[in-house]
């Protein structure tokens, strides 16, 4: 007998049910980002009203430290953990500088 069907069957149960979860996940992602960006946007308001600069490279580089040590844990690549945050960073500087623009414009 021909047991081809039936497994193609269960691989697309599988592929569907596996789907699922990651678009939970994405969904999670999402709503961890917006509650970042809320924070940082209090961050960079904050800076604007006190004259603080946008980018704090000495804070980046401690986050990029621990992050990368609780990627080891977690088996992420840390390669691709700071290269993340450091894309999530690059725009919130971005935010930084508008709000600060915004402010003495
Ligand atoms: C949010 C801040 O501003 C910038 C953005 C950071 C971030 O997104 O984590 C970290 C450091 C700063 O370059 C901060 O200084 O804490």
């Amino acid at each position: 007998m021909d047991d081809g069907h039936a497994d193609d069957t269960a691989a697309l149960q599988r592929l569907r049910h596996l789907r699922g979860s990651i678009d939970n996940l994405d969904a999670a992602l999402v709503h961890l980002l917006a509650e970042r960006f809320k924070a940082t946007q209090q961050v960079g308001e904050l800076k604007a009203a006190h004259n603080m600069p946008p980018a704090d490279p000495g804070r980046e580089a401690e986050q990029i430290e621990r992050l990368r040590r609780m990627a080891e844990d977690a088996h992420l690549d840390p390669a691709f953990a700071e290269k993340f945050l450091k894309f999530i960073v690059e725009e919130v500087i971005r935010h930084h500088k508008a709000i600060a623009a915004d402010r003495s414009g």
